[in-house]
């Protein structure tokens, strides 16, 4: 997985057929998603429940793009390992399920994936000041994390702030929650390259129907480049 800055649309397959996960991985992939995001709930840190590292594992072979796994789990460290094995591209933890976030970014590195770091709307962008050589994607929550189909808030500032701390460094950032052709220029006039979107990008589609994926991407593709004057 090479680095680079362009903007990437990546469906959350939690507004997918949870029946049907192969194929609807398939169907987003055809119709042009740069990476599949796959949300993780414990039913702990975040009040529901999604899946663990064996369907993550099951969703691999289908995914041919970047899998970017988006854990909202606590504890994180003792199941690096089990989502290492199960072929994460990218692995992000919450900032927030501590209690050493430094260490568990290490710990991802070190189990072969790129290292992520989620910052609920809550967390200043200065909490991720130390950790910034430590990691390769800065996810910035623009829902509160559990459920998808939340409204956007306004993170705006947090990342326009988060790309100067960044500076060269080759850190993605990424944006999640209530991303659609509206809001997705603010965020990626303001410097975020990966854009999640599950509701905005399965609505009114289905594997009979992935045409409807296609267009749902492209609209919030072009929404955000059209911010690039
Ligand atoms: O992490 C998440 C929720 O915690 C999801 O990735 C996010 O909500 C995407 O769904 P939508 O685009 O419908 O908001
Ligand atoms: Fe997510």
């Amino acid at each position: 997985m090479s680095f680079d800055r362009k903007i990437k649309i990546a469906p959350s397959i939690l507004s997918a057929d949870f029946a049907n996960f192969g194929q609807e991985i398939q169907a987003i992939e055809s119709q042009g998603a740069d990476w599949v995001h796959v949300d993780v709930m414990d039913g702990h840190f975040v009040p529901n429940l999604t899946f663990g590292p064996q369907a993550v594992k099951a969703f691999r072979p289908h995914v041919k793009t970047v899998m970017d796994v988006h854990l909202m789990i606590s504890p994180v460290d003792q199941y690096i390992d089990a989502y290492a094995d199960a072929g994460a591209d990218v692995l992000t933890a919450h900032i927030e399920a501590g209690p050493h976030i430094h260490r568990t970014l290490q710990a991802i590195r070190a189990a072969g994936m790129k290292a992520g770091v989620a910052l609920n709307p809550g967390t200043p962008a200065e909490a991720v000041q130390h950790l910034l050589d430590l990691t390769d994607l800065i996810c910035v929550m623009t829902v509160n994390p559990g459920f998808g189909g939340q409204k956007f808030i306004d993170m705006t500032g947090k990342v326009r702030q988060l790309r100067s701390m960044i500076g060269d460094r080759p850190v993605h950032i990424e944006i999640d929650g209530g991303v659609d052709p509206k809001t997705a220029p603010l965020v990626a006039e303001a410097g975020a390259d990966v854009l999640v979107a599950g509701s905005a990008v399965f609505r009114g589609g289905s594997v009979a129907q992935p045409e409807v994926y296609g267009e749902n991407i492209k609209a919030i593709r072009a929404a955000a480049e059209g911010s690039w004057t």
